[in-house]
């Protein structure tokens, strides 16, 4: 039991400090939002002022001459109606049915506006700082579950700021101040209420919580079937291509029908939640007549104050009702805010915003006794107390069998990851003392699989230097043998290449992507050779780019061609993670035991 409550108390202490780092977004707009406070707040009280009115026009005080023993009764039983007084209140009615719309009215305004800016602000800091994480952190995560953490959960918070709130905040007026109110009318019946009230605050409390887990579950899995789509289209090819559309059709069916399911299985408990506040209200409603009935007859109460005070139990009634609906939508929030926290409390990697290129930087890399284990598989080591050095200019070619490690070592390189053991340096210094935007800056990586952005050929080129002149774009698509093409199409620079690049073809690809790698001009270049044929043509014109394209930097290429290791200063031969053999080709075509020559008599051979 203490136990039990420990836990709770832990639990809504973290939710507390959840919704503390969300205000950080509206504090900016925090005058905004305190007017809001004040819309908000008046409207409330107009909203309990209504009761009160109302009480007096249906049953106005009769008209007292002097002298006369005022009993507050109905006209006919012997009072008269006091016109003026009716003509008064209707008045004050009107007026503060207007006074109230104005309230309400500031009240979304000035909110809608906070919020928009506050979510607006969230959503940037969440995705700028999701696209500085470690890869590390999106090798453990798919795209459609942050996708959905960026839209779904801030829709949501959207949703508890413009509406939940202020009607959180309104109903606890209600309740506050109808109870105050309730008890100033008649302190023995509002006692009575009273009595009834808690036990129904307890149960939706009670029923809020449990309707929280549902909304939770309920949540992970409409992102989960997201996934399935998102990543199912992505791989439309590869779907189609294993003609798979059945087997994804039945997953997506599968995750679907489980999401309904805990979406019927939590409705169903809401359904009850609101049949039972119904029977409670109404039940209360009729109790607290019964005993305002009997407080009349013993002389007790008035007529008057009677109806003010079943409007105000009414109203009290209403919103306790509300609050386990709005109490549960505000855990749902605390849920989404949690997620979404979790990622902001990840530590992005140490990037510079305006990184200054390092004057002089050569290029020069070395590897000294690096160990490696991918965080995931801490167990396995991947790279082994491995040393090599490439000096600035030196064309170093990896070879190795499939999981030998080449990967992994330009990885290294790249600093994706850090060495568990060892150090890399580059121009002598460790890795480790340059700021990572001005490292990677001086880098520049052609990958096997292209990846272009869905905008035209001039946006991908520019890729590698944002701010490069049209002169320079068209200089760098010459020298990657990319410009005869792109030149032949009627929209020349503007053409749109589809989304990934799937208008272009494979060679087109890759030679956009050393157009990109000639406009960044990198001290290290980083070349994993397509492993898919090109035809001899293609093949020709993007060796040719490559080749200019290495001279005076320092190359790493994963090799798969013969001409590129021929050439090649240095081959590393790779296995399990560590170098085997190391020379040219033909120091290593010397060894006609070692693994190099067997590879290259395989693989290389034409
Ligand atoms: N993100 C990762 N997390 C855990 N292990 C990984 C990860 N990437 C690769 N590995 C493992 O590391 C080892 C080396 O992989 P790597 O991709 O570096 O090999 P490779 O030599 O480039 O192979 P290939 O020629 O097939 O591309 C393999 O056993 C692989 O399963």
């Amino acid at each position: 039991m203490q136990k039990d409550e420990k836990k709770a108390k832990r639990l809504s202490k973290d939710s507390i400090r959840q919704i503390f780092k969300l205000y950080e977004y509206i504090r900016p707009f925090r005058g905004v939002f305190a007017l809001g406070m004040v819309f908000l707040i008046l409207s409330s009280l107009a909203n309990l002022a209504f009761p009160m009115l109302m009480g007096e026009l249906i049953l106005p005080p009769p008209n007292a001459t002097e002298g006369e023993v005022v009993n507050n009764l109905l006209p006919q039983s012997g009072g008269s109606i006091n016109i003026d007084a009716i003509n008064k209140t209707a008045l004050q009615l009107i007026a503060l049915l207007l006074a109230q719309a104005l309230f309400s009215y500031g009240r979304v305004r000035t909110f809608v506006y906070v919020t928009e800016n506050a979510l607006a602000r969230l959503r940037q800091v969440t995705y700028e700082h999701l696209i500085k994480l470690p890869i590390q952190f999106f090798n453990q995560r798919r795209v459609g579950e942050l996708n959905s953490r960026i839209s779904s959960d801030i829709t949501q918070l959207q949703e508890t700021m413009t509406t939940t709130l202020a009607e959180f905040v309104r109903q606890l007026i209600i309740i506050i101040g109808g109870v105050t109110l309730m008890v100033i009318t008649s302190w023995k019946l509002a006692l009575f209420t009273l009595a009834i009230l808690p036990p129904m605050v307890l149960l939706a409390v009670f029923f809020g919580r449990f309707i929280r887990k549902y909304s939770k579950q309920f949540q992970a899995e409409v992102a989960e079937s997201n996934t399935i789509v998102e990543e199912s289209l992505q791989g439309i090819y590869n779907v189609k291509a294993f003609a798979n559309e059945f087997l994804e059709i039945t997953r997506y069916r599968k995750k679907t029908s489980e999401v309904a399911q805990t979406g019927i299985k939590g409705g169903s408990y809401r359904a009850a939640f609101s049949s039972f506040m119904v029977v409670g209200m109404f039940g209360a409603i009729v109790a607290i007549i019964w005993k305002a009935a009997t407080l009349i007859e013993q002389g007790h109460l008035e007529h008057g104050d009677l109806v003010s005070f079943i409007l105000l139990a009414g109203f009290v009634g209403g919103s306790i009702a509300g609050f386990a609906d709005v109490y549960a939508r505000v855990q749902k929030a605390v849920g989404a805010t949690e997620e979404l926290m979790k990622i902001l409390d990840e530590e992005t990697e140490d990037l510079d915003y305006h990184p200054s290129p390092i004057p002089g930087f050569k290029g020069d890399v070395a590897f000294i006794n690096v160990t490696f284990a991918y965080p995931t598989r801490p167990d396995t080591d991947v790279v082994r107390n491995l040393s090599f050095t490439a000096n600035s200019g030196d064309q170093i070619a990896l070879v190795g069998p499939s999981g030998a490690g080449k990967s992994t070592l330009v990885q290294l390189i790249m600093r994706f990851f850090e060495p568990s053991n060892g150090e890399i340096q580059f121009d002598g210094k460790p890795a480790n003392q340059y700021n990572l935007s001005v490292l990677r800056n001086h880098m520049a990586v052609v990958p096997q699989d292209v990846f272009l952005f869905g905008g035209t050929i001039r946006e991908n080129i520019a890729y590698g230097k944002s701010e490069a002149t049209e002169e320079e774009i068209i200089e760098a698509a010459k020298k990657a043998n990319a410009w005869k093409f792109i030149s032949e199409f009627s929209s020349g620079l503007e053409t749109i290449v589809g989304e990934r690049g799937v208008q272009l073809s494979g060679g087109q690809r890759q030679r956009i992507a050393i157009a990109r790698a000639v406009l960044k001009d990198p001290a290290i270049l980083i070349l994993d050779e397509a492993t898919s044929a090109l035809d001899s043509e293609s093949e020709r014109l993007v060796q040719e780019a490559l080749d200019k394209l290495m001279v005076g930097r320092t190359t790493i290429v994963i090799a798969h061609r013969l001409s590129t290791v021929r050439s090649a200063d240095k081959i590393l031969v790779m296995e399990n993670g560590q170098i085997i053999e190391s020379g040219n080709h033909y120091e290593l075509s010397e060894n006609k035991e070692g693994l190099y020559y067997q590879l290259s008599s395989m693989q290389f051979a034409n």
